[in-house]
């Protein structure tokens, strides 16, 4: 399995490159040159399996042979060993037809932890073989920065360097992020958005001496091995719901397009999924560009779903791809465009392929309130507010087929906007008891790209 670049200029490379590079030389992303077919036996096999079983099966294709059966499966064991939940990603039943795929019981309790952990465990095994030294630089708006520490603190041949948007994550992912002790983890407060984060991030991908001096390496979505990790708990969702012999649909709370991302690569692997349900807050750039057509981006809004405060949706340009016919220059000039203008027009026929897979829509900061209290007074389950945003908008698409939404992160991330809403005040668990008491170490930093590389160059090793 070869992955080349959403830009085409770049030459095609393996997994573990793909996965120790990050952003391909061109500034593209990369994905795999064709997607691996799963039959209907195949699927309908996964029926009982353990998760580790299934994401086994989903993830070895993707998975040169760089890395054993043995080592692949050794990984994946070790990756999920720690979640708080049997089934790692448990599904539960909200209404007729209406699904909850909990995907919060990892470290930080963030859907991340499933491909964050994984990665770990895949970085560490590459990193012993090479002898390398890495620094992973990674953006967040809350969820992945923390998921990044857990998977690589304390490892003496990484550094880990945080870029969150200084007052725009709740205090428990600030804390997530500030508060653990290792040498190697360095949170860095920039003076900006998230998306001010992910184009410094990109900005120093693009400087080719920094990313040589440092070893830079990445874990946001950018990187393909999180995409993959991604893909699989769509397989073990849709499967315990009858998959393949009963087609099911699913809604994703997006921001940065991974998750939703890779439920479309399930569903070109063959997992029979009828609609992927884009669930925006009020930061609705991706529910106006599949509407419309056009992507504009403008100003973030602040919300209570802030992991979702995104406008420049980095995995979309691996959706437009495809729908482009994989055709990279003309990927290579919307994200020009996008970059100088803020924006671009996706051509007709694209936007038509796009539209035949994807659907979405909004939730506003009063609807994600309300759809908290209701979900609590409805069915028992308390919420987080990304997740509300996701149930509010596939309440839109019920119907006959079973609809299965993503539930992100655990309500204790977001305490304020959860107790808001409900009254309720979600408690941590006990082995998190003590995060408010803990000691923070953080760096507020500018959003320029020369004090952020010289920043880290001083960090990493200290
Ligand atoms: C809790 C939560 N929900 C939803 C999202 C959106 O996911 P994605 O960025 O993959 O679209 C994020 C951020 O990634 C998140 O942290
Ligand atoms: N919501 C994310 C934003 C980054 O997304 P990623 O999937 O590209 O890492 C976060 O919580 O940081």
């Amino acid at each position: 399995m070869q992955y080349i670049s959403t830009r085409g200029q770049a030459p095609a490379i393996s997994f573990e490159d793909a996965m120790m590079s990050g952003l391909a030389p061109d500034g593209g992303l990369y994905v795999p040159s064709e997607v691996p077919q799963l039959s209907a036996d195949d699927i309908r096999a996964m029926a009982g399996q353990s998760y580790e079983e299934i994401a086994f099966r989903v993830i070895r294709p993707f998975v040169g042979p760089e890395f054993s059966d043995d080592d692949l499966q050794g990984c994946i064991a070790r990756a999920y060993a720690g979640f708080g939940h049997s089934a790692k990603a448990p599904v539960k039943q909200l209404a007729p037809n209406h699904f909850l795929l909990e995907l919060f019981h990892g470290p930080t309790l963030a859907f991340k932890d499933f491909a964050m952990q994984l990665i770990g465990q895949l970085f560490q095994l590459s990193l012993s073989r090479s002898g390398k030294r890495v620094t992973i630089v990674g953006a967040t708006s809350g969820d992945t920065g923390s998921a990044a520490i857990e998977a690589f603190r304390g490892l003496s041949n990484v550094d880990v360097c945080i870029l969150f948007p200084h007052g725009r994550v709740s205090e428990v992912q600030r804390r997530q992020m500030t508060t653990p002790s290792e040498a190697n983890v360095h949170a860095l407060a920039v003076e900006g958005t998230f998306d001010d984060c992910q184009a410094r991030l990109k900005d120093m991908f693009n400087d080719f001496a920094f990313r040589e001096e440092v070893g830079l390496a990445g874990v946001n979505s950018i990187n393909w091995a999180r995409v993959v990790a991604q893909v699989v708990y769509y397989f073990t969702s849709a499967t315990a719901l009858g998959a393949p012999d009963r087609e099911v649909s699913f809604c994703v709370p997006t921001g940065n397009f991974g998750d939703i991302f890779a439920g479309y690569i399930a569903q070109q692997m063959g997992l029979p999924i009828k609609q992927l349900i884009v669930a925006t807050n009020r930061n609705d750039v991706m529910h106006r560009a599949l509407t419309t057509g056009s992507y504009t981006t403008g100003v973030v809004a602040p919300t209570v779903s802030p992991s979702m405060d995104i406008l420049v949706s980095s995995n979309f340009e691996r959706a437009l791809f495809d729908a482009y016919g994989r055709d990279g220059d003309a990927v290579a000039k919307d994200m020009e465009a996008l970059k100088n203008g803020g924006g671009f027009q996706i051509s007709q026929g694209a936007l038509e392929g796009l539209q035949s897979t994807f659907v979405s829509g909004r939730c506003d900061e009063e609807q994600t309130l309300g759809e908290i209290k209701r979900m609590l007074e409805e069915t028992g389950e308390l919420l987080c507010p990304h997740t509300a945003v996701g149930t509010h908008v596939a309440r839109e698409f019920l119907g006959d087929t079973p609809v299965i939404t993503l539930s992100t992160a655990h309500p204790a991330k977001f305490p304020d906007a959860v107790e808001k809403a409900s009254g309720m005040h979600p408690p941590l668990p006990n082995r998190m008891g003590d995060l408010y008491d803990r000691e923070e170490r953080v760096t507020r930093v500018e959003n320029d790209l020369a004090a952020l590389t010289q920043l880290i160059k001083e960090r990493r090793g200290a």
